[in-house]
């Protein structure tokens, strides 16, 4: 089977890697020669703009995914066209709207839950969809086996596939990816005019809210506009919940005996972050897991890493998750291993007895 990527950057060279890998033939084009020549030589497959294929994902911005969409339909009249981006329903009434009604059937629209804060082709990875969701948003229009040729080719990428409809999936990523994306852009805004001495006291906190405040604006800026009639409801409750602590604070502020009520308002918000966090599913889409934690300092050198990890292995015990923070003021390094409950104790015990120093 042949695959078509249109739009070689982070989502669609890391598509191209993964079905390359999988034995698939895939064929690049985009209309930078500069990315589709990275793509191929990164190994995502090879530059080809004439031979038909079964099946193309249009990997391109969204603000110009629907009109690629509309051009692949109608130069391969056999395949069938995906769509990777990160709104479905605006993507969707476009293709709609371009589209003869005849082609309609052969259009796919399709979210791969899973991406980087960076772009392009050098950011792609063969495994970036490995245990990460995929959603498939089939239209009325589309035609069963073309829902399916898409599934099975999301699947070969190692992701899960959940299907559901356009507006559905745009309501929930407005909660699970939208406002992420604003609540750390907004909070790392903050950060812009603090005084160096402040800065340095960045600690895990800033940096786990603030990681994917590095995305692109300009993406970022058609997916919250493709996706705005889903986030402004949600921004609007975000800063509603917000002002209310604001007015806790300001009243605390001016008389922290008389501000009845203020405290209790505050440690609501808390407590209903900690009850929405502890719906996050865990690994591979599993019931959250609560695992145990030890944090061990290595040295900032070569083959650490390469240590530490040797001497877990060699113990029989399975890392379920790996932090790392970078400590201030010595050259160490923090890592924090998250293995199950029931293995914590021989982990330290292993590693203390290796030389490591071990703390909770
Ligand atoms: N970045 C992320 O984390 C995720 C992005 N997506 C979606 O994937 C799509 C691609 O995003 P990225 O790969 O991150 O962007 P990117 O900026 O890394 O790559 C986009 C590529 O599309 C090409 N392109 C621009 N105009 C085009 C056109 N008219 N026809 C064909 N190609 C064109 C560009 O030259 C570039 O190589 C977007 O629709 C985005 O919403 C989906 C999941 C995650
Ligand atoms: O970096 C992360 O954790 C993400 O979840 C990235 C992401 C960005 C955009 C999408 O449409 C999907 C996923």
């Amino acid at each position: 089977m042949s695959v078509r990527i249109v739009g070689t950057g982070l989502i669609g060279t890391s598509i191209g890697l993964a079905l390359s890998h999988k034995g698939f033939r895939v064929l690049l084009s985009d209309p930078s020669p500069t990315a589709q020549a990275l793509a191929a030589d990164l190994g995502a497959g090879q530059i080809d703009d004439d031979v038909a294929a079964d099946a193309i994902f249009v990997a391109a911005p969204p603000d110009v995914a629907a009109s690629v969409v509309a051009e692949q339909l109608k130069q391969w009249p056999s395949a069938v066209v995906a769509d990777v981006a990160s709104v479905k329903q605006q993507v969707a009434d476009a293709v709609r709207a371009l589209v003869p009604p005849e082609q309609l059937h052969r259009y796919v629209g399709s979210h791969p839950m899973a991406g980087r804060e960076r772009s392009g082709a050098v950011a792609a990875q063969a495994d970036l969809f490995e245990g990460r969701t995929w959603v498939v948003c089939p239209q009325q229009e589309t035609d069963r086996h073309a829902v399916q040729l898409v599934q099975e080719l999301a699947h070969a990428t190692g992701a899960a596939i959940e299907t559901m409809p356009a507006d559905e999936h745009d309501a929930a990523v407005a909660v699970v990816s939208h406002i992420p994306q604003l609540a750390a852009s907004v909070v790392a805004a903050q950060l812009r005019d603090l005084p160096d001495a402040a800065i340095a006291l960045s600690g895990g906190g800033i940096r786990d809210v603030t990681r994917i405040a590095e995305s692109d604006p300009m993406m970022w800026t058609q997916i919250l506009a493709g996706n705005a009639a889903a986030v402004s409801p949600v921004l609007d409750r975000v800063v509603e919940q917000l002002g209310a602590v604001a007015g806790s604070l300001r009243r605390l502020a001016a008389d922290s005996s008389a501000a009845e009520g203020s405290r209790g308002e505050v440690a609501r918000l808390i407590s209903d972050g900690q009850l929405g966090h502890a719906r996050i599913p865990g690994k591979h889409g599993a019931a959250p897991a609560t695992y145990a934690t030890v944090i061990v300092p290595i040295p900032d050198e070569p083959g650490s890493f390469a240590r530490l990890f040797n001497d877990v292995g060699d113990a029989g015990i399975n890392l379920e998750d790996l932090r790392m923070e970078h400590g201030v003021g010595a050259m160490v390094g923090l890592v924090e291993l998250s293995v199950l409950p029931g293995v914590v104790d021989r982990l330290r015990d292993v590693l203390e007895d290796k030389g490591w120093s071990v703390h909770e």
